[in-house]
């Protein structure tokens, strides 16, 4: 079997995965596009304020009208915030006005009602205000044709109310990457289901699903095979018609019944041994146009295959920032394998990056515990407390 670094199959996967990098935006409902990224500049339609209004419930009047306080003016109406008639003010006259309400032409300053006393069809003013206080300016927040957010920018509510403050109805979005997933293995079954001997559950399927969704992937089908080829066969010619990327997981070492192995060997794709632990075999394959990443069995072994080589590019697809590396100290000492990659289960705490479990790629539950992968090169075989690390956030 080839021998490849983890540098020369996450080459090989990015190849195989490029296309997904070029689908273009799809338009959809603001309200769906919580946590997306926009595919393109989104320039305002309207000036926002869309009209002048107050910003204080209270009275519109004219600056020039109220230098001397206290001061009597004629009330002409009330202006509510909502559709109405529009009116014109006339100095020396006032209109009592809600906040949000257009403010009159003519009106340049709002006095707020805790600075009046309503009497019979007048209003007495008891502080001066100068013009312009209180008035929100056509504009005065974005002017029509002005960027309102960049292409890439990941929507957050915020930025979805300003979206809807102009008007939007629809946004055009990055597609998400369309995830297939297979798992195999004659021993699996679901969870609920009675075991008989030698049956184990099946978490891969559901942890590569829920994987590719936390980066911003669409499932569109989670499929279990047997050893069988056939049936394997059939599985993977479904998810081939909806998916971009199909993931499988097993069947893929020296065993006899390697179904993913069998199945796809003949329709070309390579099978390689990554010098890496846990991910050791790996397979690739495009089938239909679409590609497929094969990855171990082992449930440590799929998880880490995703995160090193299917997440920055599914990431990248969705519009998602890539999850850097950062550096942490070692808690306590650790040698490794030489000649192998490792990607150590490590949690941080106050002292340093501890590492949560064995090299053993069946530790599921010690997984759990991990929040990185401690990256340890090739070509360490000891490294001492206190010692920076690469670690991998998961
Ligand atoms: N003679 C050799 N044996 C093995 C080698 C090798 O180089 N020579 N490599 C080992 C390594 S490393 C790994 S990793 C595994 C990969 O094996 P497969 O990809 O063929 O996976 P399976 O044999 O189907 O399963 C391995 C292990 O994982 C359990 N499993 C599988 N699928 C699931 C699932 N969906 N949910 C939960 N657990 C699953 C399965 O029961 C096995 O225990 O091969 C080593 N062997
Ligand atoms: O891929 Mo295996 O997990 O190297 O033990």
């Amino acid at each position: 079997m080839t021998t490849r670094t983890v540098e020369q199959h996450a080459q090989h996967v990015a190849e195989l995965l490029a296309p997904l990098h070029t689908r273009p935006g799809e338009e959809i409902p603001l309200g769906e596009a919580l946590g997306r990224a926009l595919a393109a500049d989104v320039h305002s339609p309207v000036d926002l304020p869309l009209f002048r209004n107050s910003q204080m419930d209270g009275y519109a009047v004219d600056a020039a009208s109220i230098t001397t306080v206290p001061v009597m003016l004629p009330v002409r109406g009330v202006i509510a915030a909502g559709p109405a008639e529009p009116v014109t003010h006339l100095p020396g006259t006032a209109y009592r006005i809600m906040t949000g309400a257009p403010v009159p032409p003519g009106a340049d300053a709002i006095v707020p009602v805790e600075d009046t006393v309503t009497s019979d069809g007048e209003v007495r003013i008891e502080k001066t205000r100068s013009a312009g206080e209180f008035v929100r300016e056509r504009g005065s927040d974005v002017r029509a044709g002005t960027l309102l957010l960049a292409a890439g920018s990941l929507l957050a509510a915020r930025h979805i109310a300003v979206l809807a403050a102009v008007g939007l109805q629809r946004v055009s979005v990055r597609p998400r990457p369309r995830v297939a997933v297979i798992t195999t293995g004659a021993e699996l079954v679901d969870a609920g289901s009675a075991l008989r001997p030698g049956q184990i559950y099946d978490s891969n399927g559901i942890a590569l699903a829920s994987s590719a969704r936390a980066n911003g992937a669409e499932v569109v089908s989670i499929a279990r095979s047997t050893d069988d080829p056939a049936e394997f066969r059939t599985l993977l010619a479904e998810a081939v018609l909806t998916a971009d990327v199909v993931l499988t997981s097993g069947g893929v070492s020296m065993g006899d019944f390697e179904v993913v192995k069998e199945t796809l060997s003949p329709l070309g794709a390579q099978f390689a041994h990554v010098a890496m632990q846990p991910g050791g075999p790996q397979g690739t394959a495009v089938v239909n146009g679409v590609p497929v990443l094969n990855f171990p069995g082992n449930p440590v072994s799929t998880l880490v295959s995703f995160e090193i080589f299917a997440r920055p590019d599914i990431r990248r697809a969705a519009g998602l920032p890539p999850t850097e590396a950062v550096e942490g100290p070692l808690a306590a000492p650790l040698t490794s394998v030489r000649g192998k990659r490792q990607f150590l289960r490590a949690r941080r705490t106050d002292t340093g990056v501890e590492l949560v479990a064995g090299p053993g790629s069946h530790l599921v539950a010690a997984m759990a515990w991990a929040d990185v992968l401690v990256d340890v090169p090739a070509d360490v075989t000891a490294l001492d407390a206190g010692q920076l690390v690469k670690v991998i956030p998961l």
